[in-house]
């Protein structure tokens, strides 16, 4: 497995790769299961296979957040080499942020509900750092996970939105024995908040509306950001202490 922490050197391999069949899965880190599962599917279905590693600071609207994210680089080596990943990208802000983040790329419907009205300038940071790693790494497929289901969305929708020559691919949610879906920042969950996390999933599961998840959770004791029914899928977000927690279901129909 190759490593690249300089952008240079990368584009450099790149441009001498004769495949146009490149995978590529960008992520933050304090790799789990569900990152297996779509290194996975890369390895599967591409001739190589391109990981990033790179908690990008313009996401984060918190700068709490940003500083307790949680991170295990040398681990998170072991693992891509284990699973069958070509090259690992682990680039620093100044190399992937040139313009110190001057010039962004901005969506001006559906990022700003839900997630994007708790985190204002979220799904900004998240969409600018998606298309530079694309722009970087032009691979022909691109692998996300269904848990963040609205930044699934938006992605799609910029790629549509720019011709963008990248086929997006949307990965099931792995979960927990309990229900729980995996997340970086179940770490950072306390034992009494694991306990109660898996009870986020079975509400939205098991009430009857978006309004009664919500209340059900609220009277469990999580801080409810919000849940929404929206195009057949139940959506939401809750904090337990200072974790932010999100999660979407598929509804009956
Ligand atoms: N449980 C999961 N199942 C499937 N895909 C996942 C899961 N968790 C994360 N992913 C996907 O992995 C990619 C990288 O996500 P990221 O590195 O932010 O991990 P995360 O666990 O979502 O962390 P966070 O704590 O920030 O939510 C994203 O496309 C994300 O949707
Ligand atoms: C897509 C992403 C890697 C962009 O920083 C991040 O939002 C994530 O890990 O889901
Ligand atoms: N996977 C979502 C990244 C974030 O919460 O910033």
């Amino acid at each position: 497995m190759n490593r690249f922490d300089d952008l240079g050197q990368w584009q450099a391999h790149r441009r001498a790769l004769r495949t146009g069949e490149l995978g590529f899965v960008p992520t933050m880190g304090a790799l789990h299961a569900g990152h297996r599962s779509l290194v996975e599917a890369s390895v599967n279905g591409n001739e190589r296979t391109v990981v990033s590693l790179f908690v990008n600071p313009t996401q984060f609207d918190q700068r709490a957040d940003l500083d307790a994210y949680p991170a295990d680089l040398d681990g998170d080596l072991d693992k891509l080499r284990a699973w069958g990943v070509d090259d690992v990208l682990v680039p620093d802000y100044g190399a992937l942020y040139p313009d110190g983040y001057r010039y962004r790329v901005a969506e001006s419907g559906l990022s700003s509900r839900l997630c994007g009205a708790h985190r204002p300038g979220h799904f900004d940071g998240v969409l600018s750092v998606v298309m530079k790693l694309f722009n970087l790494v032009r691979p022909a497929r691109a692998y996300f996970g269904e848990k963040d289901w609205q930044q699934l969305a938006l992605v799609r929708g910029m790629v549509e939105a720019f011709f963008m020559p990248v086929d997006i691919v949307g990965c099931p949610t792995v979960r927990e024995g309990d229900g729980l879906a995996l997340s970086s920042r179940n770490q950072r969950l306390s034992p009494a908040e694991r306990a109660m996390a898996p009870g986020f999933h079975r509400a939205l599961v098991q009430q009857a509306s978006a309004d009664d998840a919500a209340q059900a959770l609220q009277a469990a004791g999580f801080d409810v950001d919000y849940v929404e029914d929206i195009d057949g899928r139940r959506l939401g977000a809750v904090r337990l202490g200072s974790t932010r927690l999100i999660d979407n279901i598929a509804l009956e129909s």
